[in-house]
């Protein structure tokens, strides 16, 4: 399995999230923001967190204009996987390849500390290391990760079975306490809390490591 991580300027988990696909078992390559290609057979294109061209504008908006992420949206459209994690979850919404919007978090200020989840699918490459209704505990990092989406949007997620992730207790204001959504064909998921910050035991837990090691197992017969 070949993932690519995307970096820009101000990207700070490109390192953590490379490092928690290698573990689980995949070739990773970086890729620049001003490529404008993807190297051959890329599988998955993780667009990590951190704080892309300084959160300029909106957080994700200006790398979602960016070379790299014409690439992004082609790979997309031909069916491909990605997983956006935090500021990557922002790049998602704004390159519209995600519904909705992340705003600025209901206290208005920055947040970081672990938060519990609950996996409310695991119908996806993503979620099938878990079981529906399992509670993780991944942390957070984030001053917009305050989840918006219109009510149609909300009704479709719901009936689609397309929140991947909801807060056990909301710590942003997020809508429906959403915390992570795939995309309609189930490929694309984006998501505020950082599984790859939760990968190994010196991290202080592991729950985010079955979301890397169940990709790498899903997408070999994908
Ligand atoms: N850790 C991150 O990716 C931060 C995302 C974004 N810069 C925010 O603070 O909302």
């Amino acid at each position: 399995m070949h993932a690519a991580v995307l970096v820009f300027p101000g990207s700070n988990c490109d390192r953590d999230l490379a490092v928690a696909f290698e573990k689980a078992g995949a070739r990773v390559s970086m890729v620049w923001h001003k490529d404008t290609v993807l190297p051959d057979g890329i599988d998955i294109v993780g667009i990590p967190g951190g704080f892309s061209y300084g959160d300029y504008l909106r957080c994700g908006a200006i790398a979602a204009n960016s070379p790299i992420c014409g690439a992004l949206r082609g790979h997309v459209d031909r069916g491909g996987f990605a997983l956006g994690i935090c500021n990557g979850f922002q790049v998602l919404t704004e390159t519209r390849l995600l519904p909705g919007a992340l705003r600025r978090n209901a206290n208005l200020k920055y947040i970081c500390k672990p938060v519990d989840l609950r996996v409310e699918t695991a119908d996806s490459a993503f979620t099938a290391g878990y079981s529906e209704g399992q509670e993780i505990t991944v942390p957070i990092a984030h001053h917009d990760g305050n989840y918006f989406a219109a009510d149609d949007t909300l009704r479709a997620l719901n009936d689609q079975d397309r929140v991947a992730f909801r807060y056990v207790k909301n710590p942003n204001g997020s809508v429906e306490d959403i915390a992570g959504v795939l995309s309609e064909n189930r490929r694309v998921l984006g998501m505020m809390p950082h599984p790859e910050r939760m990968a190994e035991p010196a991290h202080g837990g592991t729950d985010g490591q079955a979301m890397f090691r169940a990709l790498i197992e899903q997408l070999a017969t994908a």
